[in-house]
């Protein structure tokens, strides 16, 4: 579904992501794990078309992203830190988004149900806790029945019932065939959800596995074991 092919990207002199190759399938949920500044959300930018790579290319479905726009509706992304106008309602910011995908006839409103958004729904955003604003971010990366999810650290601030609604939620449009990409530093939360664990290093693909083969092949029963045997491995 997704081809990544010698990804590149500096910031100045600083490179950040370095030749980069790794491909993700349909109907998987993919952890993209790495230390802080590894190049994670650099990556899902650059499949989000929001940072322009240096070199390489971004396949999805056989095509070319690079240049390209339609393909932005088929991604839903939920990002790790949602930024909104201060002074709109969650009503109103939901519905200048449907507003502006006036095209998807079907929408998904079940996070909003499921978090209780109406209720706040003439809350502004500015006065929203930081949990609330990301269970808005949630709902709206959810509506339009993406093919492909990127979720930057989606349960980060959320309480552990929102937290489990969001884990729900993933597993239930997996099933549904979609790919799931999602940034997460907490391991057990990876083994609940995961299916393949994918981690860069200093901007390089260290490993992409499955849970099952990581287990295996470092011989350890827990995930976070396992990963930390793994980065500690010299080269
Ligand atoms: N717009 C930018 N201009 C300059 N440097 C940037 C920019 N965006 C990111 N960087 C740098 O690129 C590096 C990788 O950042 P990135 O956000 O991709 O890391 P990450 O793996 O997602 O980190 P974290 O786990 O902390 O979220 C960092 O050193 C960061 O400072």
């Amino acid at each position: 579904m997704i081809k990544i092919e010698k990804l590149r990207k500096s910031y100045g002199k600083l490179p950040i992501l370095r030749d980069v190759n790794v491909s993700f399938g349909a109907g998987r949920v993919v952890s993209v794990i790495g230390p802080n500044g590894s190049g994670k959300t650099t990556m899902s930018k650059c499949i989000l078309g929001m940072v322009l790579p240096d070199g390489g290319d971004i396949k999805i479905n056989g095509e070319s992203i690079l240049g390209q726009h339609a393909y932005r509706s088929q991604i839903g992304y939920m990002p790790q830190i949602g930024r909104y106008p201060e002074n709109m309602k969650i009503r109103q910011v939901i519905g200048m988004i449907r507003d502006i995908r006036k095209d998807v006839q079907e929408v998904d409103e079940e996070l909003i149900g499921l978090y209780g958004l109406k209720d706040m729904y003439e809350k502004r955003m500015g006065a929203l806790s930081g949990g609330t604003k990301q269970k808005v971010s949630a709902a709206l990366a959810f509506m339009f029945n993406p093919q492909i999810l990127i979720l930057d650290e989606p349960t980060a601030g959320l309480d552990p019932i929102s937290a489990e609604i969001m884990k729900c939620k993933i597993l239930k449009e997996k099933k549904k065939g979609k790919l799931i990409l999602i940034t997460s530093h907490i391991m057990s939360e990876v083994e609940e959800v995961a299916d393949e664990v994918m981690c860069l290093m200093d901007g390089q693909l260290k490993f992409h596995e499955t849970i099952a083969s990581i287990k295996a092949h470092t011989n350890e029963e827990l995930l976070s074991r396992a990963i930390a045997k793994i980065m500690n491995e010299e080269d």
